[in-house]
């Protein structure tokens, strides 16, 4: 349990999701968390757990020791602006999630000296299984800790520094959307040779995830795990071999490096 009092700005999809996984995790008990959102009648979810629903960003600002700012990057400056009189960058910590806003521009948007964290996890931080990359500034040795923990807590955290975390958006908080669409595609695959969805679904998502174990856990690299599967002359490498003519590596580096353009570019 971490005591302090987190409001999270912007109760969207990201900031409703790190609510919830604080609230799973123990790491924060309900009376402890604030999000806020213009309209609030969405976060009712939130609100019968416990957690307080706020459409004062202010108020909630000036009454947590750690604010998580979890707005559309186009929102962030007019948003924040507003409010520098509401943080104290003696007592506060502020973590933003916003892809492409640098600390840079965090801290002049707010306060000198505030201490500012990045963090990039994904939408499993839902049900604590999110990766979620770290940088920082202005923030003493126990601040880093508090806020590797409390990441910790909804998954596995990685310190990075800032020049990757734009690589990091696309690899662990887009790369979700990727892992899914694989997961989509296969369960077609699993419709048109017999399985009704439902039961493709499972094999599917039981497979990714034994997939991912083998690697996290044993941690062995994708292709001796792929050796040990490919029987000569068997049906896994005609499956492999065919999804590569097809372009399946090829696609997908494209599709990282066109949303890693989309970022840098816009
Ligand atoms: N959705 C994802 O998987 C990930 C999103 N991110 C980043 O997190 C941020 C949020 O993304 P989402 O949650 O997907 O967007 P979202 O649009 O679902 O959430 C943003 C929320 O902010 C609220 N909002 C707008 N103005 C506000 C104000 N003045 N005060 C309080 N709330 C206000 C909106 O009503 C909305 O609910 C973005 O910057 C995105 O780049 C980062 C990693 C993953
Ligand atoms: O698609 C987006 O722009 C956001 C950033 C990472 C995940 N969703």
């Amino acid at each position: 349990m971490s005591g302090k009092k987190i409001a999270i700005i912007g109760g969207g999809n990201l900031g409703s999701a790190i609510a919830k996984g604080l609230l799973k995790s123990g790491f924060s008990k309900a009376a402890e968390i604030t999000v806020t959102k213009r309209n609030t009648a969405t976060l009712k979810d939130l609100k019968d757990q416990g957690v307080q629903v706020e459409s004062d960003n202010a108020k909630a600002i000036s009454q947590a020791d750690v604010v998580v700012v979890a707005l559309k990057p186009y929102n962030v400056k007019e948003v924040l602006s507003e409010l520098r009189a509401s943080f104290d960058a003696k007592k506060q910590i502020l973590i933003s999630v916003v892809t492409g806003v640098f600390l840079d521009d965090l801290e002049k948007i707010t306060l000198p000296g505030l201490p500012i964290f990045r963090a990039m996890p994904n939408t499993a931080i839902a049900i604590q299984e999110s990766i979620t990359c770290i940088c920082g500034r202005n923030a003493s040795e126990e601040q880093h800790q508090y806020v590797q923990k409390m990441f910790d807590q909804l998954g596995v955290s990685v310190n990075i520094d800032e020049k990757l975390m734009d690589a990091a958006t696309v690899l662990g908080a887009c790369g979700i959307a990727y892992a899914l669409r694989f997961i989509r595609a296969s369960i077609q695959g699993g419709i048109e040779i017999g399985f009704d969805a439902r039961t493709a679904n499972l094999i599917v998502a039981q497979t990714v995830k034994g997939a991912a174990e083998l690697l996290i856990k044993e941690k062995r690299h994708p292709e001796e795990e792929i050796d040990k599967v490919t029987t000569p002359k068997g049906c896994t490498i005609a499956g492999l071999n065919e999804m590569e003519h097809q372009g399946f590596s090829s696609s997908l580096i494209k599709g990282i490096t066109a949303s890693m353009d989309k970022i840098i570019k816009g």
